[in-house]
């Protein structure tokens, strides 16, 4: 590179970390709950570049939560086991057999995966799944789906002391039954569930789509609880998009301040959305 050229880059590096000021400040002291989908680790350097965002926003005030799903990595798993598993909306029915590879997979592989990175970036993570300190108690979902869990309650005590302890919660979504028995939860239901007893300032939703499409598979900017009845209605809202979407609603209502859907494969896809005028994806908040 010219050396020009690379004065121009630094310099256009200052002004954005200058632009960031006002954004830093607004955020500074906020619970910002992140769910990282399994579509959107897709490399190690992805995950690498997540990691350092992590560990930046909580240089700069914010108290970060991560809560993962890994879906994709639950399948590859599975396939080699030779055992099956459909999805009903969005959510994989579960029996005995299933959730055992869930629980192996989320809170072993893909847990330790992202609280590591985090720690290599020089931040200090833990990992924990909803059984831990009764972070997530669930009451059974439909019967159809087996062993999936609903939450029910949620004891955000133990986040609040890692908070204070300036330590950064990574979460796998799998909850206790009222009978003891492990259950899976669809990783954005647990993020959204987390997210409202924190009454967090923001739920960020990391997915492999710019966010919420519509008819014509273009992008909607903002969205309406009537537009996310009408889209989900009318099936352009479907899959994976639908416990998202709902997840987004039910988050709303209990009291966090904002979610965002967006794509977790764009390069710091976190700091764009937090602290730079751009914004990115589908944003859901309460009507004004
Ligand atoms: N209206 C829509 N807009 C965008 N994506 C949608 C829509 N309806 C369904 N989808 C699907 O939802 C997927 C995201 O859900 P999912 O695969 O569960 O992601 P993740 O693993 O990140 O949680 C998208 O890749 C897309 O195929
Ligand atoms: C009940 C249910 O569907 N649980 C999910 C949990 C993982 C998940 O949600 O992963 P993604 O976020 O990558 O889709 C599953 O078994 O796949």
């Amino acid at each position: 590179m010219k050396k020009q050229d690379m004065n121009r880059d630094w310099i256009a590096t200052a002004k954005t970390l200058n632009q960031a000021l006002p954004y830093m400040q607004r955020y500074a002291g906020a619970i910002v709950v992140i769910k990282l989908g399994g579509h959107a680790m897709s490399s190690q350097d992805a995950m690498e570049d997540f990691a350092r965002d992590v560990v930046l926003m909580q240089q700069v005030g914010v108290n970060p939560v991560i809560v993962h799903g890994g879906g994709p990595m639950i399948n590859d798993m599975l396939d080699r086991l030779a055992i099956k598993s459909d999805f009903v909306n969005g959510k994989r029915v579960t029996d005995e057999a299933v959730v055992e590879v869930v629980e192996m997979v989320l809170a072993g592989k893909v847990n330790k995966w992202i609280t590591h990175a985090i720690n290599q970036q020089g931040g200090r993570a833990v990992g924990l799944s909803g059984k831990d300190a009764n972070l997530i108690t669930c009451d059974q979902d439909v019967p159809e789906l087996g062993l999936v869990g609903t939450p029910a309650e949620v004891d955000p005590s133990l986040l609040h002391t890692l908070f204070e302890a300036h330590t950064i919660p990574v979460i796998a979504p799998l909850g206790a039954g009222r009978n003891g028995e492990t259950l899976n939860i669809n990783g954005d239901t647990a993020a959204g569930a987390v997210a409202a007893a924190l009454k967090a300032d923001r739920l960020l939703l990391l997915t492999d789509v710019e966010g919420v499409k519509d008819a014509a598979g273009k992008l909607v900017t903002e969205l309406s609880p009537d537009q996310i009845k009408t889209l989900t209605d009318e099936g352009v809202i479907a899959g994976g998009m639908i416990p998202k979407t709902q997840t987004a609603l039910a988050a709303i209502a209990g009291g966090v301040r904002a979610v965002v859907i967006l794509d977790g494969r764009a390069p710091n896809a976190v700091l764009l959305e937090l602290f730079t005028d751009h914004g990115a994806g589908s944003l859901i908040r309460t009507p004004r």
